[in-house]
């Protein structure tokens, strides 16, 4: 089970020195969707020259232009692209056609997805790498929270590994870690924490517990 620290709202200097700071508890580092608006693919090159152990992914949330959207994050060096699961399979095929070249893969986020299962069908066979079930920050403010989809997610999927993000914290962590989801992504629950190494290091932990 890995880690994956979402980075949304900080600068690339302040990223830069946040993740130096937590990168012993993780194992992705995502430039998140606010981020790669703010700095594009040279936020994607630098994290990856900084942090080369790491998996680097690219939070682009692909709807349209899959094949070159994907490929500037791969060129980048990024290790996963994302898509949303909205989009038309085209885009997707598209997505996974550049994931393929590169040897890379395509996470597709649920965000919004009416219909699960019937989604999660359909991506499967395509042969989505990986599924992310995904409440969004506006969402979240509404009350919401992923564990229900994450069971719809447990239940249907029967080859893709499976994320899980929206609002997760050292408090919340051990319900997402009971369902064995196979990355957690964790965004502001680190970097608003008051401690963020701390809160980094009990995430850790309780899914060490379990992995
Ligand atoms: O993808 C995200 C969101 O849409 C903002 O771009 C976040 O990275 C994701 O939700 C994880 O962040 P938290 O919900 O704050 O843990």
């Amino acid at each position: 089970m890995k880690l994956q620290l979402a980075l949304d709202e900080l600068k690339l200097e302040e990223a830069l020195e946040f993740a130096e700071r937590v990168k012993d508890y993780v194992d992705i580092i995502e430039i998140g969707t606010p981020f790669v608006i703010a700095e594009g693919m040279n936020a994607v090159r630098t994290f990856k020259e900084r942090f080369p152990d790491k998996e680097i992914l690219s939070d682009e949330k692909i709807m349209d232009g899959g094949f070159f959207e994907s490929k500037l994050a791969f060129d980048a060096g990024a290790e996963y692209v994302t898509a949303l699961g909205v989009t038309d399979a085209l885009t997707i095929k598209a997505c996974l056609k550049a994931a393929d070249e590169f040897g890379k893969q395509l996470v597709v986020d649920m965000i919004c997805v009416d219909n699960l299962p019937d989604k999660i069908r359909e991506l499967e066979g395509l042969g989505v790498h990986v599924l992310a079930v995904h409440t969004g920050a506006d969402q979240q403010a509404a009350g919401r929270r992923p564990i229900d989809d994450l069971k719809v997610m447990k239940a249907h999927v029967k080859s893709a590994k499976i994320a899980v993000a929206g609002g997760i914290n050292s408090s919340t962590i051990d319900k997402y870690v009971a369902l064995e989801p196979d990355i957690i992504i964790v965004g502001t629950g680190i970097t608003y924490a008051a401690d963020p190494v701390k809160e980094a290091r009990l995430i850790k932990e309780a899914m060490g517990r379990r992995a």
